[in-house]
């Protein structure tokens, strides 16, 4: 599935102003593709990112197709519905619940859709891939900072997508908690799943076949591999 992201621009209405953070962003997604995103703080990437999944309703004129799909003016249901098929998110802020297990924050994304006992049986073997098999029973407010992290991956990663979005999964991790979550991207990206990440992590940077950077909502450069990029090889 490819993914076409044109004209892309969003402006927040707050009480005081109108404050645009992203101004006409285009770039393409081939099947198979991981994507970096980077930029100072502020500058629009996880904006950016909700923008894509059609959780954040960008401003009219942008568009963002799947194959050949346009997310954008689809209805909500439909969005819905395509979102718990083919996109998993990871949130920079976890987005748990803290009246359920890590094990049931992980199913739940999918809970009334397919059979419990396959959900627990995946749920449980992406808890242990992450390092939280002995955690999977405790709730969200008894894990650390890292554990609620890798649980929000975990539960990203239920319904198998085809587009991983990632913002700033190994923000709280420690260096062998984010080596072990890039051993996992790499893997889920060899097996085809197209990665979407925003990241400040100068090593995840290094992987990856696009990157782009986003300056106060504005699209900077679109290149290659970022291991070749000589503004982040140290
Ligand atoms: N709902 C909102 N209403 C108004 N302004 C918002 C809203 N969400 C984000 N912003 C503003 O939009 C700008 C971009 O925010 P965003 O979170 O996309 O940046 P970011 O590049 O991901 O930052 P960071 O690296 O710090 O996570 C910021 O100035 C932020 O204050």
């Amino acid at each position: 599935m490819i993914l076409h992201v044109s004209h892309l621009s969003k402006t927040y209405q707050t009480a005081a102003e109108e404050l645009q953070v992203l101004q006409e962003i285009s770039f393409s997604v081939r099947s198979g593709e991981w994507l970096t995103i980077i930029g100072p703080s502020g500058s629009g990437k996880s904006t950016l990112l909700h923008c894509i999944s059609g959780m954040t309703k960008p401003d009219k004129g942008s568009s963002v197709k799947y194959d050949d799909w346009e997310l954008l003016t689809t209805k909500e249901e439909e969005q819905q519905t395509f979102r718990r098929k083919h996109i998993g998110f990871i949130y920079q802020d976890y987005r748990l619940f803290d009246q359920f297990t890590v094990l049931t924050n992980t199913m739940l994304p999918l809970v009334p859709y397919e059979a419990k006992d396959v959900l627990k049986e995946r749920a449980t073997a992406l808890l242990k891939q992450v390092g939280l098999g002995d955690r999977m029973h405790h709730v969200p407010s008894q894990l650390s900072g890292g554990e609620k992290q890798r649980a929000g991956i975990a539960r990203a990663l239920i319904n198998q997508p085809a587009y991983l979005l990632c913002d700033e999964p190994t923000g709280n991790l420690d260096e062998k908690n984010r080596d072990r979550v890039i051993e996992l991207l790499k893997e889920l990206n060899n097996g085809g799943t197209n990665i979407l990440i925003v990241t400040h992590d100068k090593e995840m940077m290094t992987h990856g076949h696009q990157t782009i950077e986003l300056s106060y909502g504005k699209q900077l450069q679109r290149d290659g591999a970022k291991g070749n990029d000589p503004l982040y090889s140290g």
